[in-house]
């Protein structure tokens, strides 16, 4: 095919990320229930007589656009799974998401690489390969590309859809700076042996999702499920076994305490959308963005205000879940 190939990839937060031992492999088991919310990068694939990236956008400046680019190695993935020469393809990025904000926007642009790509080239690869392939390039990319909810065992790739009963409105609080993901589950390692709880992070109990939480998501039920996020609804009996091994508190993302020590102005910009209304504030993923769920778009805009108006963060998104996976445009 000639022209140009567009694929839309949307952001993610996740609504419980249970994260269990340190497997011989450095990865960490999760029971990381995945939620796709509507803040969006675009991958164009265009044939190009060499490989390059371009990136547009409030955060381009952030991206890398070399051969480390997600994207880029997305393409280079796909076309040797296919036998394929080095890929003459230019890529360009209208990056929306945070970078390093724990959304996965490079994984979202990775998974749009592999749609924008494999239309491009008419490689027309197997769903299951696509996934396979995904996997490898990150733990978050098959999400990005099944988005809607879902899952994710083992590192987070393996993913069962999840229901979602109705729109859920989000506001997502940006820090200033990023966190990178390895140095927040480093951080959480060092916690959990530090705590004085007598846990060896790399025997821990399996993660589990929380029933309530799962429940509330697939009624759409958005107080049920600010209820289970803020720990007033009983989560998962594995969560009690973690917090008694790892003697830290019960947390919905047991990223939370890392991304809290690695930067605690976070428990600010958490009071303010707390204190603003939120019916539950939680950081999201590895961090540093705060993702707040409000029960409606007028309660998103007044908790967006006062976010913004606070100081304590740097920029407010409001955007609705669930989204799409990776869909090709046009
Ligand atoms: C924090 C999350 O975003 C939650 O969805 C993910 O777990 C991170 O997924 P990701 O950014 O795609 O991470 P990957 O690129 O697969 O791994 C980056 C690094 O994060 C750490 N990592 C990641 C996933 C996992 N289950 N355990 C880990 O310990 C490892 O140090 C790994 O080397
Ligand atoms: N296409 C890309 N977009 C953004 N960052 C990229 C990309 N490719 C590589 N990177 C690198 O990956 C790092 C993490 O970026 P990303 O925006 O995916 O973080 P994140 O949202 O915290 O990830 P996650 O939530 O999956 O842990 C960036 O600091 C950047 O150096």
């Amino acid at each position: 095919m000639t022209g140009t190939v567009t694929a839309r990839v949307a952001a993610k937060v996740n609504v419980q990320l249970a994260v269990g031992g340190r497997r011989p492999d450095g990865f960490h088991d999760l029971a990381n229930v995945f939620l796709a919310v509507g803040l969006y990068d675009e991958v164009s694939a265009t044939p190009a007589d060499t490989p390059r990236i371009s990136v547009s956008g409030p955060y381009a400046e952030r991206v890398p656009l070399g051969d480390s680019n997600l994207a880029a190695r997305a393409a280079t993935a796909l076309a040797t799974w296919h036998g394929l020469p080095a890929p003459g393809v230019h890529l360009h990025i209208a990056k929306d998401i945070p970078v390093a904000g724990g959304m996965a926007g490079g994984s979202a642009d990775a998974a749009g690489a592999l749609l924008a790509c494999d239309a491009l080239w008419g490689t027309r690869t197997p769903r299951e390969q696509l996934l396979e392939l995904a996997a490898e390039l990150g733990s978050d990319v098959p999400f990005a590309l099944l988005g809607g909810a879902a899952l994710g065992r083992g590192r987070g790739e393996r993913l069962a859809p999840l229901p979602v009963g109705d729109t859920l409105h989000w506001v997502f609080a940006l820090a200033d700076g990023g966190l990178a993901t390895p140095a927040v589950y480093r951080e959480c390692d060092r916690l959990r042996e530090a705590s004085g709880g007598g846990a060896t992070v790399t025997d821990l109990p399996a993660p589990e999702p929380s029933r309530a939480l799962l429940d509330a998501l697939g009624a759409g039920d958005a107080r049920a499920l600010g209820a289970a996020l803020t720990g007033d609804t009983d989560t998962a009996g594995a969560a009690d076994r973690t917090t008694q091994a790892t003697g830290l508190p019960r947390c919905v993302n047991e990223l939370q305490p890392a991304a809290l020590s690695l930067y605690p102005a976070l428990a600010d910009t958490l009071a303010t959308g707390d204190a603003a209304g939120a019916l539950a504030g939680l950081v999201s993923g590895s961090g540093p963005t705060c993702a707040f769920l409000v029960p409606d778009v007028e309660s998103a805009d007044a908790v967006a205000a006062a976010l913004l108006g606070s100081g304590t963060c740097r920029d407010v998104r409001t955007a609705t879940a669930p989204a799409a996976g990776a869909t090709l445009l046009g």
